[in-house]
């Protein structure tokens, strides 16, 4: 396609909506318009399907659950008052508690104010919080927020030692929608015991986020924590950013939350037009669909421009890939529907990977994220009339312009600033597009059936463990892996239980190797 004819393009296709100054392009993408008229009555589809959604349907029939997440930024959609009304009321208490924190009319026992706040959490009670963060919280919160996102004790202890002298004014929130994921609950336990170390009573500074009646409510409550918010079982963790998962954290940041939620309500409003053309999301799912041929054929790499953005791309790694990476649709047909998600940031990539974009194998498709706005204020000249916001726009259209010219597709997302309202406006638009995604391609983007299987094997391995060490203790004479393996009645686990002593040795757990380690099977092992 020639200059003039791709600029038509450009026209034809760009999608701009005013309220939010945010502009969407697909004309990189190369469909036809056979292709659109192709797929509109699966969009009809989705269109009518998104609507009962919307009106309180069972969208998620596996877990016969509503899927609710549009509601938590227009009360007025929940189906019933008493969901209405908890809302509301939800978002005050977040409002009301966040400035009695911020101003210390909420205070720690023995300091005038917090200063810090511990958030611990995994997956969609993580990455949103963390996404929003980095791209939200001004450069000098009135609290400082420090993930722990993982079971992983180095990573635990690096947020406790930087904290140590100020754990007195650090506030902690546990947010867990199930309240009983074992890695949060690790870090939670963990944690207590530092707040324990130093005499400080664990319950004045916790916070939970978590369903009605989790284990973790029922301790909060038991053991009388600060305060409690709730998570809804219409609130899937991937879709929860907007609900006290994502506003309490932000909120204590001094983020602006109303304006988040207004943001996502512009564009759930902009994604509710039935016409494909009119809908960013709806557009969105399109190319993806068309990049992919509705099987995932082609990784999204995400390329936001603007470091404050970076986390964008893990956080959509887990909406899209938690949502469409299914084995069997709605029918119960084995069809391994996905897309990969990936990226970082531009233009620092183009300094990592994007030789292999522009010239290796071609099974991506890239989205950018532009920001116009380059920084708050007057920008300095790095060369005559140039400036490093120059530099970053024009490497964004030099790469776009080398993708295309090489056979590779790409979107970009426009958004004049990075504030609370275009942030929470990208969220809301990439949540609506999974929902037309996955109705397209006929599966249930709600649910996580596949994650379930890693949680039963580890678990699995722990008792493996606990029995290992009491074949040991009962032994007391050095034993090989197959004979613990015998008499732990576990004859197939012999490599599961090479790694779980090895990983003892490695910890000071009283366990010994003898024998060489590059040769398991001739390990003994023993207890110190
Ligand atoms: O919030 P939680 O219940 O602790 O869940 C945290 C995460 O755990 C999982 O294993 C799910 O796959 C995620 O969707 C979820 O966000």
């Amino acid at each position: 396609m020639d200059a003039t004819a791709l600029w038509q393009r450009y026209q034809d296709w760009l999608y701009y909506h005013e309220g939010l100054g945010f502009y969407l392009d697909i004309s990189r993408m190369r469909f036809d318009d056979a292709f659109v008229e192709s797929l509109q009555p699966k969009f009809d589809k989705a269109f009518t399907d998104m609507a009962e959604l919307e009106k309180g349907a069972i969208a998620n029939p596996d877990e016969n659950r509503m899927v609710g997440h549009y509601w938590l930024r227009n009360h007025t959609l929940a189906p019933t008052p008493e969901l209405q009304d908890e809302i509301v009321n939800t978002l005050e208490q977040i409002e009301v508690f966040a400035e009695k924190v911020k101003t210390g009319g909420i205070h720690p026992p023995r300091a005038q104010r917090f200063t810090d706040i511990i958030s611990i959490g995994i997956g969609g009670s993580a990455l949103g919080p963390e996404f929003v963060a980095e791209a939200l919280a001004p450069d000098f919160p009135p609290l400082k927020i420090h993930f722990i996102d993982n079971s992983d004790p180095a990573g635990i202890d690096r947020i406790l030692t930087h904290l140590r002298n100020s754990l007195a004014s650090t506030l902690v929130l546990v947010i867990s929608k199930s309240g009983g994921t074992p890695e949060p609950r690790n870090g939670m336990i963990e944690v207590k015991k530092a707040y324990a170390g130093q005499n400080l009573d664990f319950a004045n500074y916790a916070v939970a986020i978590t369903s009605a009646d989790s284990n973790l409510d029922k301790l909060a409550k038991s053991e009388g924590w600060m305060a409690t918010f709730p998570m809804y079982d219409w609130v899937g963790g991937r879709t929860s950013e907007l609900s006290a998962v994502g506003l309490v954290p932000a909120a204590l940041q001094d983020i602006d939350v109303q304006k988040m939620l207004e943001g996502a309500k512009e564009m759930d409003d902009a994604t509710r037009i039935n016409d494909i053309k009119k809908n960013p999301a709806a557009l969105l799912a399109l190319s993806w669909y068309y990049a992919g041929n509705g099987r995932g054929e082609k990784d999204m790499v995400v390329l936001p421009y603007k470091d404050s953005l970076c986390l964008f791309s893990r956080y959509l790694q887990q909406l899209v890939m938690e949502s469409l990476g299914k084995e069997k649709d709605l029918d119960g047909k084995t069809v391994y529907q996905g897309i990969a998600v990936y990226g970082n940031k531009g233009s620092t990539d183009q300094h990592a990977y994007v030789q292999q974009l522009r010239e290796g194998v071609a099974n991506f498709f890239a989205t950018f994220i532009e920001v116009l706005e380059d920084r708050n204020g007057v920008s300095p000249e790095i060369d005559p009339g140039v400036t490093s916001g120059d530099y970053l726009s024009g490497f964004l259209q030099g790469t776009r312009q080398a993708l295309y010219d090489n056979h590779r597709d790409s979107i970009t997302v426009t958004i004049p600033q990075v504030n609370p309202r275009t942030v929470g406006a990208l969220i809301a638009l990439y949540e609506r597009a999974v929902g037309f995604y996955g109705n397209l391609v006929n599966i249930n983007a709600y649910h996580q059936p596949g994650v379930e299987a890693g949680k039963k094997a580890a678990a699995t391995i722990l008792d493996l463990q606990k029995q290992v060490v009491e074949v040991l203790q009962t032994e007391k004479t050095p034993l090989s892996l197959q004979e613990i393996a015998e008499k732990a009645n576990a004859s197939d686990q012999i490599e599961p239980i090479y790694k779980i002593v090895r990983h003892l040795a490695a910890n000071q757990r009283g366990v010994v190797l003898d024998g060489h380690p590059g040769e398991p099977g001739s390990l003994k092992v023993s207890l110190s």
